[in-house]
């Protein structure tokens, strides 16, 4: 059974229809990347998928069930880190609820995102790439089923961002959580996801599979090359 499905899904703004009849399925543990042009529709899906947007026709489903208000199996990570300043990094996490259990788990998620020695801190004596660490054990918090990545790399440096995909990968994969994740970038959808889907002409018009991610052969290396030749002709295709 799929954990998301979507079934026939249009959504407009105004006058302009972002996504037409759209269906898809994602199932336990996937990690899909979603990827195309510049508003193309990936973060709509992704509020639509969280439960922040809804669809003007069509059904979205989680575990059989229609997400008719705020998913709260999801959780959404974003460019920005959404911490609040004033709060120290684990008084982020706990989000005013103290007890001894979620104390407990904020520090085994510090402890797995490498800041565990920083729990005290500030937000602002972070770098970015610490702040971004401290909003994905945010988001974990709640143990959530599926994990929505809407550009969370975008605004870090390249060193950075790379040892934040690894990490994303090693916690998704430690955790079995079902991650969609919006990127510009193809390189990053083949390097981190199972499955990459091209946004175009308002829906999806091209899911590759990845059956190499983890491999890091010389062979399986050209085989995600490739991908990412086919993923960026796909986006720059004007059919
Ligand atoms: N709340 C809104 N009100 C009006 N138009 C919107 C709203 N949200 C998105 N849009 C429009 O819908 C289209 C799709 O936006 P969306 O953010 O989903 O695209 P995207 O593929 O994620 O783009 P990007 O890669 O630039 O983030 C765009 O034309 C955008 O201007």
């Amino acid at each position: 059974m799929a954990l998301i499905e979507l079934d026939g899904v249009s959504k407009k703004y105004g006058d302009k229809t972002v996504l037409k009849n759209v269906s898809l399925k994602i199932s336990e543990g996937d990690f899909v990347a979603l990827c195309g042009m510049s508003g193309g529709g990936k973060s709509t899906l992704l509020r639509l998928i969280s439960g922040l947007e809804k669809a003007d026709s069509g059904s979205i489903k989680q575990e059989n069930k229609e997400i008719s208000t705020i998913n709260s199996d999801a959780r959404m990570m974003f460019q920005d880190d959404r911490l609040l300043p004033w709060q120290t990094v684990i008084q982020n996490l706990l989000f005013g609820d103290k007890s001894e259990e979620r104390i407990k788990l904020a520090k085994r998620l510090l402890d797995r995102v490498g800041l565990i020695d920083y729990q005290n801190s500030f937000p602002a004596s972070l770098s970015g790439g610490q702040r971004q660490r401290v909003a994905l054990a945010r988001a974990l918090m709640s143990q959530p089923k599926v994990l929505l990545l809407d550009e969370p790399l975008g605004a870090l440096d390249a060193l950075t961002r790379r040892n934040m995909q690894d990490l994303i990968i090693k916690v998704c994969s430690e955790t079995n959580i079902t991650t969609i994740l919006v990127t510009h970038d193809v390189q990053e959808a083949v390097r981190m996801a199972d499955k990459i889907w091209i946004i175009k002409n308002q829906g999806i018009a091209k899911e590759l599979t990845n059956p190499e991610r983890n491999n890091q052969t010389a062979e399986a290396q050209l085989k995600k090359d490739q991908l990412v030749e086919t993923a960026l002709s796909c986006i720059l295709d004007n059919n």
